[in-house]
């Protein structure tokens, strides 16, 4: 009789909560258990007066929840034992349930076996909102959060006996795995009575999804991170991983909501996120093995300490990059990582690329690379190489402007024993032999003649190569990387490329952006210092401010290449810690046009007659250029008139080869006065003004 009186004024507090408004509690806890009541109600119909054992599942779909679960079951064990042996005194069992509800490991109360069974605690209960109404684990899937339901804040009158403090288990995903619960069938009134049982639910929950999180981050190299050094062995809280190419993967929930996505921006690499990068990460767990080291965060300059934890073992097919001879891989001795970590890539557009690159690396699909010259072009293609499964084969480079043309043809193609004259008595394999499997990186292939453009369609289309003098083709797994400078549609369209080729080669393009133009030409600066000083052994020199200020002022025309050898040499010349202003090469700041951005074409007097004071080629025809390249011709016509017209000095100057200025002046119809008559190093005769 009792027991009906209590059932009919619970379900009487249900109706009022639902259909009339009242407050459950003074607290948004007890907002969340009202929407709780109204989903059980109105969505999940289920009857509030019904006073029936919850659902228990057949042992053959338990079996089946087990077996979705297993490996997660192995990790969750300890941390459910711990949670069992500090609340079993006051007669808490403990369950873990799947994200469906369904009870599958349980530790209940000895000596109170019997009771708990009869209520339904045991393997194979199904717990879920849906079936139980609010209730602790069931609420807390469907919230996402830990919730405590003491008493009658249960939706079914069965249930209003029990306390149940439950906490979801979120994997990598983040997606509800599991859940901890930790029940008693009596307790005290007050629901504050449970706040501490409620608390280590959610630390043991905690504790689960960090070791199941770190389970499942095995394969890369993962941080442990925690604020105090001294705290880290026995509490993570952050878990990050990265891959070999220094790209963050994942890491725990803390990490992600925390580290992972601050402002809205998510940091792609190592770099992005500490004030380090991967293979300094490297070098300082290499230094100090099983210690914790200083992290500072990118931004807020915030400390934390973190241990690292190498990626398990793995088939060798996968293993890390041989080592290349940069300064930072040397610092890193036997571990190395690969990829674009060492590259300044604070740039959106740039990042941009980066993003997109990391998703075609492995797909059977060309990259094209277009940008100024010294934008970083091979250095990109390099870092995608390294970055991919094709690794550990070779990665191959042939600049079309650099080697005279008729050179190119036996480079790229190889030939055979004595198939001409001059060839090496045993012949040569060819680029595009030696990058089989690896990458082959075509740099300035606007340059490549179009005989030869045939010949490399003809190997792509037949995926076999056929050596000079050669009578039997060889197989060969050609993937291309190719960049260039100039507009490829327009010399498509001029009949100088072929057009087949070039939607052959442009699967994936990507426009690298100008230093001039970059966001974050304060970090490549800080960073090429940092390398060019380091390289020099004076780790201790830094850039004075107005030196700064010119260099993040400076139009820059032959991109990063330019500023590092302009670092390069202001690193030499400077005798104190600090380099300043007329370290840097003596025309740098002071030429013309040196902190502007390169007058265009157009505002060069083309008509005026050379001397060396004037721009040269002055009764060309109209060039057909763009931007860049009108930007480009200005530049390089005034440092060749500041240089008297020497080549070797302007090609240096703007971080050129001399190989590539000439193929420029050529093309940019650069004359100098005097020279009418002269060639080109390979051959090519300078062009006469029409
Ligand atoms: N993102 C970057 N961060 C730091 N340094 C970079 C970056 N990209 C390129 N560099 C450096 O800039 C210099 C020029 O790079 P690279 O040779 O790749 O340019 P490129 O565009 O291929 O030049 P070119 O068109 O003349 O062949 C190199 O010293 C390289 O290490």
């Amino acid at each position: 009789m009792r027991e009906h009186q209590v059932i009919a004024e619970h379900v009487g507090r249900v109706i009022d909560v639902v259909e009339n408004g009242l407050r459950l509690g003074g607290d948004s806890n007890f907002d969340r258990l009202a929407r709780s009541w109204q989903r059980s109600l109105n969505a999940h119909q289920v009857d509030p007066a019904l006073a029936n054992v919850p659902r228990v599942v057949t042992s053959q779909e338990l079996r089946e929840h087990r077996d979705r679960l297993e490996t997660f079951m192995r990790i969750s064990r300890e941390g459910l034992d711990r949670l069992h042996s500090q609340v079993l005194p006051a007669n808490y069992c403990v369950l873990l349930t799947d994200a469906t509800g369904v009870t599958l490991d349980f530790r209940t109360v000895p000596g109170l076996e019997r009771e708990f069974r009869d209520e339904g605690f045991r393997v194979g209960t199904c717990w879920s909102e849906e079936h139980e109404g609010t209730c602790g684990i069931g609420t807390s899937v469907v919230d996402g959060q830990p919730t405590l339901v003491h008493r009658d804040e249960h939706f079914r009158s069965h249930n209003i006996g029990f306390t149940c403090s439950a906490a979801p288990i979120f994997g990598l995903d983040d997606q509800p795995v599991a859940v901890l619960d930790a029940s008693a069938l009596n307790s005290p009134s007050q629901r504050e009575s449970q706040l501490l049982v409620f608390r280590m639910v959610v630390e043991k929950a905690q504790l689960i999804e960090n070791a199941f999180a770190y389970y499942n981050l095995r394969p890369y190299w993962v941080l442990q991170c925690g604020r105090l050094a001294e705290f880290l062995s026995v509490q993570t809280d952050y878990i990050v991983a990265f891959d070999d190419g220094g790209r963050l993967v994942g890491g725990n929930r803390r990490a992600k909501l925390e580290l992972l996505s601050r402002d809205g921006v998510t940091p792609l690499f190592v770099h992005d996120l500490f004030e380090c990068t991967a293979n300094d990460i490297l070098a300082a767990a290499h230094a100090r093995p099983g210690q914790p080291f200083p992290l500072r965060l990118q931004g807020s300059g915030e400390r934390i300490f973190a241990q690292l934890r190498a990626p398990a073992a793995r088939s060798r097919a996968s293993a890390p990059a041989p080592a290349r001879d940069t300064a930072m891989d040397a610092a890193c001795g036997e571990t190395k990582v690969r990829g674009f970590s060492h590259l300044a890539l604070g740039d959106a557009r740039l990042r941009g690329n980066v993003e997109r690159a990391l998703k075609i690396a492995n797909r059977d699909i060309p990259a094209m690379l277009l940008g100024e010259t010294g934008t970083g072009k091979e250095a990109f293609a390099r870092a995608l190489h390294d970055y991919s499964e094709r690794h550990l084969k070779p990665f191959v480079a042939l600049n079309c402007a650099a080697i005279p043309e008729n050179l190119i043809e036996s480079e790229l193609f190889g030939y055979r024993d004595g198939a001409f004259t001059g060839a090496r008595t045993k012949g040569a394999r060819g680029k595009i032999l030696q990058s089989d499997g690896g990458t082959l990186f075509l740099d300035e292939i606007g340059d490549m003649p179009l005989q030869l453009q045939s010949r490399l369609l003809r190997v792509l289309a037949e995926g076999e190569v056929l050596p000079l003098g050669a009578e039997t083709a060889t197989p060969v797994q050609l993937h291309i990387i190719c960049a260039t400078h100039q507009n490829l549609p327009e010399l498509v369209r001029q009949g100088r490329f072929r057009e087949d080729l070039y939607y052959r080669l442009n699967g994936a393009v990507f426009l690298l952006p100008p230093l001039r133009e970059r966001e974050d030409i304060g970090d490549v600066i800080a960073k090429v210092l940092q390398e060019e000083a380091a390289a020099m052994e004076r780790p201790e020199l830094r850039l004075d401010s107005d030196a700064r200020a010119a260099l993040m002022r400076h139009a820059w025309p032959g991109n990063i290449r330019q500023l590092r050898h302009a670092m390069r040499y202001a690193c030499a010349i400077a005798d104190g810690n600090a380099l300043r202003i007329e370290h840097f090469p003596v025309d740098l700041f002071t030429a013309p046009g040196g902190f502007a951005k390169p007058a265009p074409v157009a505002a060069l007097p083309a008509d005026s007659p050379v001397t060396s004071r004037t721009p040269a080629a002055p009764r060309q025809a109209p060039l057909d250029l763009s931007d860049a390249e009108a930007a480009l011709r200005a530049r390089m016509i005034e440092i060749l008139q500041r240089n008297h017209w020497q080549v070797t000095v302007s090609a240096r100057e703007l971080g050129m080869s001399r190989a590539t200025f000439y193929r420029k002046l050529a093309r940019l119809q650069i004359v100098a006065p005097n020279q009418r008559d002269a060639a080109y190093p390979d051959g090519t005769p300078w062009r006469q003004p029409s």
